[in-house]
């Protein structure tokens, strides 16, 4: 299996593109390739497959072998593995993901794909659409307790993948491998969560770190960021555009009032291809 390895901002995948639909035993796949001592290394297994719904199909496979419906670093990955490679000549790609279609704005210097605006679509907030287990409308800035007895606030959004945004005043206090395994599992979320501590330095700039549904602590997040975006505007911390600063980089995000759409701009990173041993 021909894979290259890619990333966004440092979260790392593994991206195949020579299958028409997932292999068989694609989970385990997934484990075995994401693992950093025994595989290759990395956060995600991606595959690019044919569409009827748009030019390209992804799928994305958490480093635990779950299948995720979105993964914005790995969407502006593919725009430009698929340029790149020369399976499109179109700076303008449409991709179907399990969150919905998403258009991929390249922008191309020289033959290279330096940064990818990716229209994530509209952010859901019903709190049965995330899901979690509560009702109404909106979950903002609701309580929360870990088993260890650590207290917040979240906002919860989907990106089509749920999000628990907490904003906290410092990201220094927050001991993101204790409290993080237990909020991404929180009897809340049924189908369990990322969670994003946030801190804002302006209402246009603000530090995130995230703990990954699936993977454990990742160096960046797209959608992550996104919900940051609108986490911000619905708690009145930021404005509708915000400069994400993550450990990996920074991604720009913009939820336009015109569509309701947010918008992530940011690199994608080629690092080198390679064949796996199946
Ligand atoms: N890193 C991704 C999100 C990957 C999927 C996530 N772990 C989930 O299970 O929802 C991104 O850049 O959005």
């Amino acid at each position: 299996m021909k894979f290259t390895k890619m990333h966004g901002l440092g979260n790392d995948f593994a991206v195949v593109a020579e299958f028409l639909s997932v292999p068989e035993g694609v989970s385990e796949l997934a484990k075995n390739v994401c693992d950093r001592h025994f595989g290759v290394g990395a956060d995600g297994l991606v595959f690019i497959l044919p569409s009827e719904k748009a030019q390209f199909r992804m799928r994305i496979f958490n480093s635990d072998g779950s299948e995720s419906e979105q993964c914005g670093n790995a969407v502006r990955c593919v725009g430009k593995f698929l340029y790149e490679s020369g399976r499109t000549n179109s700076t303008t790609v449409t991709l179907e993901t399990g969150a919905g279609l998403q258009t991929l704005q390249l922008h191309v210097e020289n033959g290279i794909v330096t940064r990818v605006t990716v229209d994530m679509g509209e952010p859901k907030l019903e709190a049965s659409v995330i899901p979690t287990t509560l009702t109404g409308d909106q979950v903002v800035e609701h309580p929360i307790e870990t088993t260890s007895g650590h207290r917040y606030a979240f906002t919860a959004v989907s990106m089509g993948n749920p999000h628990a945004v907490i904003f906290v005043d410092t990201l220094a206090d927050v001991d993101l491998h204790h409290v993080g395994p237990q909020l991404e599992t929180h009897a809340y979320f049924p189908r369990k969560t990322n969670v994003e501590f946030v801190q804002v330095h302006a209402p246009n700039d603000v530090t995130m770190h995230v703990w990954e549904r699936g993977a454990g602590e990742t160096l960046a997040c797209g959608s992550g960021a996104c919900s940051v975006g609108v986490a911000g505007v619905l708690t009145g911390r930021t404005d509708r555009r915000v400069t994400v600063h993550l450990k990996g980089g920074d991604l720009l995000i913009d939820w336009k009032e015109s569509d309701n759409h947010v918008y992530m701009t940011g690199p994608a990173t080629r690092v080198y291809e390679g064949t796996w041993l199946l």
